[in-house]
């Protein structure tokens, strides 16, 4: 049995390098965001078994919607040297589908987790990059196991894998929380699948801006705007959106849900919260997590 923990994330903006590049460990996005103290904790049990089989649940309820999962265990049991009976369970901090990076999450919790109940010895690079491709093969993120694996505010300057794509991170200092309201579900998939040229070319030029100024309320003012041009500030955002503006405190949507998200400092983060009271859904008040996934 073995444990372990990824934070979620959450993307102001990126872009995805047009490149000859075919090979998983090479595609990715450019892009910044902050990993949040809330995310995904996942215990993986492993029995020898006659034959090889497993199942997933998600906070104790088995599970069949978890593809990013399936892939992950799938490909560690053709790792092994014998047929075994692998039983996940992942303990679900934050909301499925809102831009959280929870399915990035998922693969990379598991993927520390199954490394060390099977005994697999890859080094926990190569363990992320099990679960980037996963998330490559299930259109369910490009960044977002990268971003996990490093934690804190980052910018993504180089595409890829843990390993191959490089990050730099922008230090806070524990001077920030992030405010966020989950409203509805948007399905990454959909939208990388049917999006791709709205989104390209706006966020290396972010990327080249934000490297220079190191601003958090630079990140999120662009964030904005990228979140704009794609029409997502508009409908069930469109009001928490203006009443932080109200307050004078800048925020976005979180890439890809119907999410409002800012980072604040500390002695504003009760406004905050308070201005995003009364639209309903999910209200989160976490902080920056600055040390990415973790073996428990
Ligand atoms: N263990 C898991 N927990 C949550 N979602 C998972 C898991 N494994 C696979 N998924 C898949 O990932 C999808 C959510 O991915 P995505 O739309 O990228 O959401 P998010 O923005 O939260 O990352 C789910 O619909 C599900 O198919
Ligand atoms: C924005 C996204 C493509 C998806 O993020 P999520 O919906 O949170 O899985 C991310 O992986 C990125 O490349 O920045």
């Amino acid at each position: 049995m073995a444990k372990a923990f990824s934070p979620g994330h959450i993307t102001g903006f990126f872009e995805i390098p047009y490149g000859s590049y075919s090979h998983f460990l090479h595609k990715g996005s450019k892009g910044a965001g902050f990993s949040i103290d809330r995310g995904i904790s996942t215990t993986a049990y492993v029995y020898e078994s006659a034959t090889t089989d497993y199942q997933i649940s998600i906070n104790g309820v088995r599970s069949s919607n978890v593809d990013v999962s399936k892939w992950v265990v799938e490909e560690y049991l053709k790792l092994a040297d014998r047929p075994y009976f692998v039983n996940v369970e992942h303990d679900i901090g934050i909301p499925v589908g809102f831009g959280l990076g929870s399915s990035g999450a998922a693969a990379l919790s598991l993927s520390y987790a199954l490394n060390e109940a099977l005994d697999a010895s890859l080094s926990r690079t190569q363990a992320a990059q099990i679960a980037h491709h996963a998330e490559i093969a299930c259109k369910t993120g490009l960044g977002t196991v990268i971003a996990e694996f490093a934690g804190g505010f980052e910018m993504r300057t180089g595409a890829g894998a843990p390993g191959v794509g490089s990050v730099v991170k922008i230090d806070l200092e524990n001077y920030y929380k992030a405010v966020v309201l989950c409203l509805a579900p948007i399905s990454t998939k959909s939208f990388l699948t049917n999006m791709m040229d709205e989104i390209n070319g706006l966020g290396g030029v972010m990327l080249s801006k934000l490297s220079k100024s190191r601003s958090v309320d630079e990140f999120l003012r662009m964030s904005h705007e990228f979140a704009e041009t794609l029409g997502l500030t508009e409908g069930k955002c469109k009001e928490p959106i203006a009443a932080l503006k109200a307050l004078g405190i800048e925020s976005s949507v979180a890439l890809f849900g119907q999410t409002v998200f800012t980072l604040v400092p500390q002695t504003r983060s009760k406004q905050a919260r308070d201005a995003l009271k009364g639209f309903g859904g999910t209200l989160l008040v976490c902080n920056v997590d600055s040390n990415g996934a973790r073996v428990l």
